[in-house]
């Protein structure tokens, strides 16, 4: 019989990750699986709970948003328990990415059903991420977005308009795996591992969970009519095909400035790294993940 831990977020996705994960573990017990669910107290208990159970589960599943898949990815990071996602949090870009539906119940089916997929496991300065990672105004909206009351897309939505006139550019050095630097002044830098930033927004349409490589798309200081394009473009999933926009491919991406420490996002957390920053991807890191379909 195979064991299936979830680990689930209570604060994510304004607290409906309780009946989420009550749901999912009945539908997984009527199917001949052997389930158990944890409670995360605080940020980071995901992580350090993964580690504890990984060697007595076959597959942990994170109920909650990228911050909470992020944390049980992270565990699972040297170990063969596979991956799974109940997903419950306002943006959810790796499970949009891995076309695991919306609806609880149909993502239970899809933890039975689901194809495994290999996921890498880049780092930012040694710090994990699965989805995107990046510095500029999205970074420093999610730090807006962090001392916001309440979450949510309409919260997310009034951070942007309120910060979109104040920010302003930088300018960054990058340099790819061996190659010499370009200089690029940027408004948005963002490292996709998946595509999208959750809510189907793609930033960076070429990426590929497990192909041992990087895409980094660099946005310029918008006017008012090019960030409405770019709106567009991001639910079109064709960002890139913009004049205005540069993308980059690596396995090692570095990124300068000359500032000492920069605020940037992690799958959509806010957090703060010092200058130079390295975006890496190595194989030994790779996990597996339940995926809805193989063209991930
Ligand atoms: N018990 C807890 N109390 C407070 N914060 C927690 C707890 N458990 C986890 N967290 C933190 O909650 C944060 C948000 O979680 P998560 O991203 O899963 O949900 P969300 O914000 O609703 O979804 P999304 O990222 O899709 O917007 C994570 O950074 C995580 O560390």
């Amino acid at each position: 019989m195979k064991k299936v831990v979830f680990i689930a977020n209570p604060v994510s996705g304004n607290g409906k990750a309780k009946k989420a994960a009550e749901l999912s573990a009945s539908i997984l017990k009527d199917n001949a699986f052997e389930v158990s669910i944890k409670f995360t107290e605080y940020a980071g208990h995901a992580t350090t709970l993964v580690q504890q159970l990984s060697s007595k589960a076959d597959i942990i599943v994170a109920v909650g948003g990228d911050g909470t898949v992020n944390e049980v990815a992270t565990g699972l990071v040297g170990s063969k328990t596979v991956l799974g996602i109940i997903p419950n949090g306002s943006g959810n870009g790796l499970a949009r990415h891995l076309k695991i539906p919306m609806s609880t119940k149909k993502a239970a089916e899809c933890l039975i059903h689901g194809k495994l997929q290999p996921l890498d496991a880049p780092t930012i300065n040694d710090k994990f991420f699965f989805c995107t990672a990046g510095v500029g105004f999205d970074a420093h909206i999610s730090h807006v977005f962090a001392k916001m009351e309440g979450r949510g897309l309409k919260n997310y939505i009034k951070a942007i308009l309120k910060e979109y006139g104040s920010y302003a550019s930088q300018d960054y050095t990058i340099s790819l795996d061996d190659s010499s630097s370009v200089n690029q002044k940027a408004f948005v830098l963002t490292v996709g591992n998946a595509a999208q930033y959750g809510n189907e927004a793609v930033i960076a349409p070429n990426a590929r969970i497990g192909d041992g490589t990087l895409e980094l798309t660099a946005l310029p200081q918008p006017n008012l009519i090019r960030g409405a394009i770019w709106g567009i473009r991001l639910f079109m999933k064709n960002i890139d095909k913009d004049s205005s926009v540069n993308t980059f491919r690596g396995k090692e991406i570095k990124i300068n400035n000359t500032a000492q420490s920069v605020d940037g996002h992690r799958d959509g957390e806010p957090d703060t790294w010092e200058y130079p920053l390295l975006f890496q991807v190595k194989q030994e890191n790779q996990i597996t993940v339940i995926a809805n379909s193989t063209l991930v």
